[in-house]
């Protein structure tokens, strides 16, 4: 296991791009190669990807998987697999996969704690999904609040609206994860507590936000004269005994070993197994399930996450690019960029290695984006003739879920549209009409947007993640960045109430008179 910048494939990687990719040009790249297209795109399960558009060659690919034997990728994925503890800085492992997995099946080099958990996984599952059945077929019931933050939100926030169209009818799904009570207050409004079902979806259930959520819906549900709290309150957690200690009695568990933003496949899941059903959300789990074992199996050339993965750091590393661009087109990925820059910025947003040892080149890239076609009106203007590069990732579903004739092919053709700008560009003599050109797009398509393709498609996300992770030598599994502002708002928040800001730093300190100001 070794970090990509000091492998001895570095340096040729280095002299690679000086020679040749700094001032590849895509437009001669196809010229050059006439099977540029089939060699840079596959079929991975459910996902097509079209990486053909981007500023890499055949040459600065096989270099890469060079790079990737050197730093041991495909060891450190079978780690991961098995279940070795390779969260090291909280002594865990990383068994999201297991949440996908089929029961019964077993992986050689399997842990042998691996089948129990399993058995585990499957247990909790079968008792979740029967309990979604018996929301979904209970009249009662019109309205379903999910109270969480971050991986206890994105995730079943984005994947209910992903899959709208399989929605159950009569049921209506909320997301309440900012302490902003605002939100709270736009959800609860026409809500009755007899039908009301609250999803209170917290990993460590000590999440500041969701605890605060939790309690005041708690206390509107009273004001409402509600009963029934044991029916009406569920938690989601790997804390049962604190959910049980707020007097929520029904509880769906999972574990340790699966990170926040990695949840949606567990209990976390429940907002949207209530909305789809419990076969829908089998499929979305097959769906996963098949685009781990393409990662575990299919040969490096032919690995879509890894081939992504080793794309993100000849972009992050060599070409320096910042940023990456995430254009869903399809309406209802809208929220499918913000569970992303979860995913990679919380994964991958670290500045030192496994040992601690400060990085000697970049990691994780900012992610962000808007479906198309709202960003080409927006900021599209910028990828086309902004000073900076920035590599756009186009998502598209070939087809629609809706009647309205003419608007899928105007949709397709603007994703392409963009694409083909980006790369070929245009010449005029006029410079504020003049499009550089040979600017990097990468196409992922998938056949229609279903739980199935949505498993495999975030599946597929999670591993390229992991691969540019193992090529940085980091954890990608812990997230001690977002403790220290914890703390402070802790602190803050007993200075909001009182006078107090004594040793507060200059601005801190004025602020908060302004703030207290009446
Ligand atoms: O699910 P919870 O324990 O409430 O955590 C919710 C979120 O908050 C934390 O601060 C982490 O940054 C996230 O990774 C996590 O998903």
């Amino acid at each position: 296991m070794q970090r990509c910048d000091q492998t001895a494939e570095w340096p040729l990687l280095q002299a690679h791009f000086e020679a040749q990719g700094r001032a590849l040009d895509l437009r001669v790249a196809f010229a050059r190669d006439s099977q540029r297209f089939a060699y840079f795109s596959q079929q991975a399960p459910e996902v097509f990807a079209d990486l053909s558009k981007n500023l890499w060659t055949r040459e600065t690919e096989v270099l890469l998987q060079q790079l990737a034997r050197a730093c041991g990728v495909t060891g450190q994925r079978d780690a991961m697999l098995r279940g070795d503890p390779i969260n090291t800085t909280e002594q865990r492992a990383v068994l999201h996969t297991l949440l996908r997995r089929p029961v019964g099946l077993a992986l050689p080099g399997d842990r042998p704690e691996i089948s129990g958990l399993l058995a585990e996984v499957h247990a909790v599952q079968t008792a979740m999904l029967d309990f979604a059945e018996q929301v979904r077929a209970d009249d009662c019931i019109t309205d379903i609040v999910n109270i969480g933050i971050g991986g206890s939100d994105l995730g079943p926030a984005m994947a209910v609206r992903a899959l709208e169209a399989y929605r159950a009818p009569g049921k209506r799904l909320h997301f309440v994860s900012n302490v902003d009570g605002h939100e709270l207050q736009t959800a609860l409004q026409g809500l009755r507590a007899e039908s009301t079902v609250f999803l209170v979806a917290s990993k460590t259930f000590t999440t500041a936000e969701t605890m605060a959520n939790a309690h005041s819906a708690m206390a509107w549900f009273a004001q409402q004269g509600g009963q029934d709290v044991a029916r009406h309150f569920i938690g989601l957690t790997t804390n049962i005994e604190a959910a049980r200690a707020l007097g929520i009695h029904t509880c769906f568990g999972f574990w340790d070993w699966v990170g926040g933003r990695y949840s949606i496949w567990s209990a976390i899941g429940l907002a949207l197994a209530i909305a789809i059903g419990k076969a829908r959300f089998g499929e979305f789990l097959a769906g996963a399930h098949a685009m781990d074992e393409h990662f575990r199996t299919a040969p490096p050339q032919a690995n879509l996450p890894l081939r992504m993965g080793l794309l993100d750091v000849w972009y992050r590393n060599f070409h320096g690019f910042s940023s990456r661009c995430i254009a869903p087109y399809h309406a209802a990925l809208g929220r499918l960029p913000a569970y992303l820059q979860q995913l990679e910025m919380e994964s991958n947003g670290k500045r030192v290695d496994r040992s601690g040892a400060r990085l000697a080149v970049n990691s994780a890239p900012v992610l962000w984006g808007e479906p198309g076609t709202n960003g080409q009106h927006a900021f599209f203007q910028m990828l086309h003739q902004g000073t900076e590069v920035l590599p756009l990732e186009i998502l598209a579903v070939r087809q629609a879920d809706h009647p309205w004739p003419g608007h899928q092919e105007k949709l397709l053709a603007n994703a392409l549209a963009q694409a083909q700008a980006l790369m070929l560009g245009r010449a005029n003599a006029n410079r504020h009409r003049e499009f550089p050109g040979s600017r990097p797009s990468s196409f992922l398509l998938l056949d229609a947007l279903m739980p199935r393709s949505l498993g495999a498609l975030l599946a597929l996300q999670e591993h390229r993640v992991f691969v540019s992770g193992s090529l940085w030598g980091i954890n990608s599994f812990d997230q001690w960045g977002v403790e220290l502002g914890k703390l402070l708002a802790n602190d803050l928040e007993q200075r909001l109430r009182s006078e107090d800001v004594q040793g507060l730093d200059g601005s801190t300190a004025g602020l908060l008179k302004r703030l207290r100001a009446e």
